[in-house]
């Protein structure tokens, strides 16, 4: 859950509403429509079996539960993620929350001030709680999913006595074709009740659906009309999308509501039906509207006048054969060129053009956890504030950290990476500070600049820096005190510009309690210290996964999905080698379904299988082995690696010692590419 906004953000309303008098009577007490849906509420709850003194059911999902529902509804909750923020803004004066449940009352996702928070914590107002009537009685959330209608339920109003404190706002969220998708819910002290508050949330239900409804039809013509042109552009405004053949695929309520039609009756219609419009006039008008021409002017079939205009995305690249012949007679493109007023094309994630963040918010898909620690580390970008990244080995630690730089104005110079572990003490001294020739009696004779030179202008990563020995860390202390250093030998000293991130999977606290690691040194590194999460606790590992899986798959092949059994197994491993040994099980998961559009536990590596069903507390079962032909001496070592990984739980020191081989060996054939399966 977030924590208190500030700073200025778009108004659904303006000027921001105030807060109204606190008020101990039913605000709707005299909406007579109002006052029947609280009566049949209640009597429901009564037939339910309900009590109005009795507590609250407080369960709610268990984190792979509430994981597992989140990535069902993960697209509701990218449309409305965004909106809720924007809805928390124009309720902040109310302290209140707003929420996002599903079409069962679970809710999925919430955002507020955190005093407040923490209150509706109490009652269970948080994620992974149901609001179902079934299960709280009457309430916003549960009686406007059984009315599939937007309403109050203030105070006394709620059935049960416990919630009897809330004051709540929720609205049905629908797709365009009329299927419930979940509720929008504003829930705050009834003393801060407003009016205007049901209204915020229906606005900000038309934004999610109409953001659904553009991705859905995104290569569709759309029509945008209003009987007042000044409403076109506005929440206010219909919206259907249309066929090459003249077809009407969807609305949006509000088109719904201005031509008085279902969404299925709309499906039947075509743009001659409904707006007594052929194909070719809209196509016209496109090209007028290009030339910022006004509105066209509409008469439907029943006499009502429209303003309309016509838009089309700008991916959209229909071929000249659908396209008919504009009537004044210039010659024709394949191509509709995008008006001004198109939503701009997403960037692709491959989009390598500048872009403040997006190589850190590439780190996450939706963890919150890890949606904090990019907020902080975006803060002090281009601050050269030292930041110290904590974590369990594998949890991206240097991807952060390669991720930070990316995102900094540094990202042209280079980012260098020293691993403090790997070294022995003499060759770490020599690397970091460099050497001049002659100075250095071991595999280099000639001079080296070192990595603190090397990264003059961009940034040093100190990984393991809890590994550093003691003699080096007074000298990194003055290096990065007085920002210039003396390379091994010399006399001569560099002056150096760097941002330094180091990184540990140790607390460097309880290093310099225990005086093996020096406090000054600490203190200087940690200008802002950041832990990242263990995968166990992360909310996003699904998307993660596939997000993974997707980046094994090669150019131009779609990656397999996972099934639901192998969605558990990842939900319920605990993963002691986090990112890494996610990555490496999928590697070989998607080696053994070879192409096949789902992974199944069939394709699980053994070591995996062994390790999650343990934790999910199920015997293994046996399953028929996937026969893995090849013999050569390099897919014999790929997969006593991986094994090893496996085993040590993607832990590099224990499965080099396993293997036989150094650290850095293991390092370097994890590096390699993996044969062909
Ligand atoms: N957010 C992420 N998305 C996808 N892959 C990730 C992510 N974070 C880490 N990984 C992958 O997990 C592996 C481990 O990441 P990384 O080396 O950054 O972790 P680390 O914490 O520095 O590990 P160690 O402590 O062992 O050095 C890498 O293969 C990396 O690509």
């Amino acid at each position: 859950m977030s924590t208190p906004h500030s700073g200025s953000t778009p108004t659904l309303l303006s000027p921001s509403v105030p807060l109204a008098p606190s008020s101990a009577t039913l605000p709707l007490a005299s909406d007579p429509a109002h006052l029947d849906t609280i009566a049949r509420s209640h009597a429901r709850c009564t037939d339910l079996g309900l009590h109005r003194t009795q507590r609250p059911d407080f369960a709610g999902l268990g984190r792979a539960e509430l994981a597992l529902a989140r990535e069902r509804h993960h697209r509701l909750l990218v449309h409305a993620a965004p909106v809720m923020d924007l809805l928390l803004e124009q309720t902040l004066a109310t302290r209140s929350i707003v929420a996002l449940s599903d079409t069962q009352g679970t809710v999925l996702h919430a955002v507020g001030p955190a005093d407040f928070l923490h209150r509706a914590a109490r009652v269970a107002l948080a994620p992974g709680a149901n609001w179902s009537e079934a299960s709280k009685g009457t309430n916003a959330v549960g009686t406007a999913l059984i009315g599939e209608t937007p309403c109050v339920v203030h105070g006394s109003e709620h059935f049960m006595q416990a919630n009897g404190f809330l004051t709540c706002s929720a609205a049905p969220i629908f797709d365009p074709r009329g299927e419930l998708l979940g509720v929008l819910d504003v829930s705050g002290d009834q003393r801060s009740y407003h009016p205007h508050t049901l209204g915020l949330v229906k606005l900000s239900v038309r934004m999610i659906e109409n953001h659904w409804l553009l991705e859905d039809e995104g290569q569709a013509l759309r029509l945008h009309f209003h009987p007042r042109a000044e409403c076109l552009d506005t929440l206010m405004e219909g919206l259907v999308t249309v066929a090459p053949d003249g077809r009407l695929l969807a609305a949006n309520r509000s088109a719904l509501d201005l031509l008085g039609l279902s969404a299925v009756a709309l499906r039947r219609g075509s743009l001659a039906s409904v707006f007594g419009l052929s194909f070719g006039a809209v196509a016209d008008h496109l090209r007028s509207a290009l030339a910022e021409a006004g509105p066209m002017l509409l008469t439907l079939p029943d006499g009502r006048r429209l303003c309309a205009k016509a838009r089309v995305n700008a991916a959209l690249c229909w071929p000249a054969a659908t396209l008919p012949q504009p009537a004044t007679g210039e010659p024709t493109e394949g191509r509709i060129a995008p008006s001004a007023n198109t939503p701009a094309v997403p960037r692709s994630p491959q989009d390598s053009s500048p872009s403040r963040g997006a190589a850190l918010a590439r780190l996450h898909a939706g963890d919150r956890h890890m949606a904090t620690v990019v907020d902080k580390l975006l803060r002090v970008v281009d601050r050269d504030i030292p930041v110290l990244i904590q974590g369990e080995t594998g949890t991206g630690k240097e991807l952060l950290a390669r991720a930070f730089h990316a995102d900094s104005r540094r990202a042209d110079h280079p980012f260098v990476a020293l691993d403090c572990a790997c070294l022995p003490e003499t060759l770490i001294e020599a690397e970091l500070f460099g050497h001049e020739e002659g100075a250095f009696t071991g595999a280099r004779r000639k001079g080296a600049p070192g990595k603190i030179v090397q990264a003059h202008r961009g940034t040093l990563f100190l990984d393991e820096i809890g590994d550093m020995p003691l003699a080096l860390q007074a000298r990194l202390l003055r290096v990065l005190q007085e920002r210039q250093v003396t390379p091994l030998g010399g006399t001569r000293a560099v002056p150096v510009d760097v941002a330094v991130v180091s990184a540990t999977h140790r607390s460097l606290q309880q290093m310099v309690d225990a005086g093996s690691f020096r406090g000054d040194l600490y203190y200087r590194l940690n200008g802002l210290a950041v832990q990242l999460p263990p995968l166990r606790d992360r909310e996003d590992l699904l998307p993660l996964a596939q997000a993974l899986l997707a980046a094994e798959c090669p150019d131009g092949t779609a990656a397999p999905g996972l099934d639901d059994e192998v969605q558990a197994l990842l939900l319920h491993n605990r993963w002691p080698g986090n990112l890494r040994q996610l990555r490496n099980v999928l590697r070989t998961a998607a080696a053994m379904a070879a192409g096949q559009p789902l992974i199944r536990r069939m394709h699980l590596p053994d070591d995996f299988l062994e390790e999650a069903l343990r934790h999910a507390g199920a015997a293994p079962r046996q399953e028929p082995q996937t026969p893995q032909g090849d013999t050569t001496l390099q897919a014999l070592e790929y997969q006593a690696v991986q094994r090893a990984l496996a085993l040590a739980g993607g832990n590099i020191s224990t499965a080099a010692k396993r293997l036989g081989i150094s650290r850095n060996t293991l390092y370097r054939k994890l590096r390699r590419r993996p044969p062909p399966m």
